[in-house]
């Protein structure tokens, strides 16, 4: 065929599909949002520098639950709390709003290529393996080790007030918890090495060391605050030019450059990877000698064990998902209970209250001849669930989860928007590519469901029926999004609450919190999870100082 005719052609199509695009291209642009500050970093200062959410609740004040915001060289991307939205992007479409590859890239590197990297079936293979060990029956039979380990913190915590000229003391809540989750997900695992003991010069286990186990405690310690804290003006302009590099090229850079912060995630990475390795390999024998166990790593590598051969995971993928574990499991568990004694501290009526409940159920468990509360106990103490609730619904330590529209997409909107043109807006068109930030702290303090009062801490609202547990169900745990929901959800949520009930019940027992002359300045950092720093202090990393002395008991209580 003749070459001009075919260039011809060629022509003729580029322009045909430039007009389709030009007519039917769907644009953001008419979604309401705040004005972009900066052609190349658009409102990215105001949504990583500002304090955890702190842009969200604005926004969402201003704007509502749709929110159009500019990312880097003018590109449009969405923060989204609308619960009909966040239903059809998690649950009913999940995997056509796969993460973004700049945000798989950072996971890869912390916890390999395991199930918070996996996307489409590969995913649902890596969950289908690792369900199993996450179970109800499975999560309550970690109850005594939580126990155990908030005991152990609690028995130092008592002995150095004891020792107290003030009868009280400013303990740096956060760092103690960190170490505590840390040590019961090590002594959930059984592994006979795993402890941060001596790493922290604290002797909350009776396990053996273990040098790699020693390191990565130390690795894990502070590490999100290091690396994604405060970021400079250069460090979002990285982030927000990420999205524009492919995959491969951004696997090259991260796995070569010397950027501190890169490093510090690699050196983790890397740390966590010879002990997941040790871990499998213990367990693999463990289970061949006929010695099973039901910790959750025992359960995950006998699940793979008969798991039939296409859906298997293999040895990298296994060291991931113990990788993931460890590092999803203590964090944010820690993070979640140290928020919630600060706004314990803040409100100590509220405290005396939920003390009082723990005392009057412990009454009960020792008159009936036993020494610690069951699962049951929880189930029936009513004010203790809504306190926690509230933890989980204020204190939102995964504030964001980002996604992008694979393909153009339609969005469904529970309620209408009154678009900047004054359309107004039934159902969302959103293009291809779309970067969407899920503010699930935003959805946790939507008025509609939580109430007015939703930007304060009240429990109140779970026992008069002011919070909608039933309304929407897109949670996993009370309507919340704290664990996500949908096809991602964690699959942690329930021990993280197991594990939050048993320290709860255990320190606010034991101990009263109140504030200390920095409480005023801790701040809600941003650093993909919510840690708490000290303004000013920074430097100093994850910091939650609140005076602790010893709960006054009357003698009637047990
Ligand atoms: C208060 C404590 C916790 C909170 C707030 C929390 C929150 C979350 C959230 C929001 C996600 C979704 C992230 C995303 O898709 O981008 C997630 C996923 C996950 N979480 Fe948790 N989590 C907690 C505790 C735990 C615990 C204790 C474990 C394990 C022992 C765990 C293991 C996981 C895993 C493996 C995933 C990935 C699920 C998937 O991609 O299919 N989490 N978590």
């Amino acid at each position: 065929m003749n070459p001009v005719l075919i260039a011809a052609g060629f022509v003729a199509l580029a322009i045909v599909y430039g007009v389709y695009r030009r007519y039917t291209h769907i644009s953001l642009a008419d979604v309401p949002g705040p004005e972009s500050a900066s052609f190349i970093t658009g409102n990215l200062k105001e949504l990583y520098q500002g304090q955890a959410a702190e842009a969200d609740f604005k926004w969402q004040a201003q704007y509502g639950n749709v929110v159009r915001f500019k990312g880097s060289f003018g590109t449009d991307q969405l923060m989204i709390s609308d619960p009909a939205a966040l239903q059809y992007i998690f649950a009913n479409k999940g995997y056509r709003f796969p993460k973004p590859p700049e945000r798989r890239i950072l996971t890869k590197m912390v916890n390999g290529k395991g199930i918070t990297w996996a996307e489409g079936d590969d995913h649902k293979r890596h969950r289908g393996v690792m369900l199993p060990g996450f179970g109800a029956a499975e999560s309550r039979a970690f109850l005594s080790i939580f126990q155990n380990c908030a005991e152990s913190m609690s028995n130092e915590w008592t002995e150095i007030i004891s020792n107290s000229k003030e009868g009280s003391v400013v303990f740096n809540v956060s760092v103690w918890l960190s170490r505590a989750t840390l040590d019961a997900i090590g002594e959930g695992t059984y592994y006979s090495g795993y402890t941060s003991t001596s790493a922290f010069d604290v002797r909350f286990s009776t396990t053996d060391n273990n040098e790699s186990a020693q390191a990565l405690a130390r690795s894990y310690n502070n590490i999100m605050n290091d690396v994604f804290g405060s970021p400079s003006d250069g460090q979002v302009f990285s982030l927000g030019i990420s999205k524009y590099i492919p995959y491969r090229i951004l696997e090259y850079l991260t796995d070569m450059v010397k950027n501190p912060r890169i490093v510090r995630m690699r050196e983790a990475g890397k740390t966590a990877k010879s002990v997941a390795r040790q871990l499998v390999k213990e367990k693999a024998e463990m289970l061949l000698r006929g010695d099973g166990s039901r910790d959750i790593f025992s359960l995950l590598v006998k699940a793979n064990m008969d798991t039939d051969a296409k859906a298997k995971l293999t040895e990298e993928e296994l060291h991931a998902q113990i990788r993931t574990i460890l590092f999803a499991g203590h964090e944010t568990t820690a993070n979640t209970v140290s928020w919630g004694l600060l706004e314990l501290a803040k409100q100590p009526k509220i405290q005396s209250r939920l003390r009082e409940e723990i005392w009057e159920t412990e009454a009960a468990v020792h008159a009936r001849g036993d020494v610690g509360f069951t699962i049951a106990d929880f189930d029936a103490m009513p004010y203790t669930t809504a306190v926690m609730k509230e933890v989980l619904r204020f204190c939102c330590v995964v504030y964001h989860v980002q996604r992008y529209a694979s393909k153009d997409d339609v969005l469904p909107l529970s309620q209408p928007i009154t678009a900047r043109s004054g359309n107004i807006i039934r159902e969302l068109p959103v293009p291809k590519g779309t970067r969407i930030i899920a503010s699930l702290a935003a959805y946790n303090r939507d008025k509609e469901l939580w109430g007015e009062d939703a930007h304060e801490f009240n429990p109140e609202r779970w026992l008069n029926g002011t919070a909608k547990e039933k309304v929407t169900s897109i949670g996993v745990y009370s309507n919340l999004m704290t664990f996500l929901g949908g096809v991602r959800s964690c699959i942690g949520w329930r021990f993280a609450v197991i594990e939050i009930q048993a320290f709860l019940t255990e320190i606010v027992g034991r101990f009263e919190f109140a504030t200390s002359d920095k409480t005023e300045l801790v701040r809600r950092e941003a650093c993909l999870v919510m840690v708490p720093v000290v303004e000013g202090e920074v430097e100093n990393g994850v910091q939650l100082p609140l005076r602790v002395s010893l709960a006054p008991r009357t003698g009637k209580e047990c």
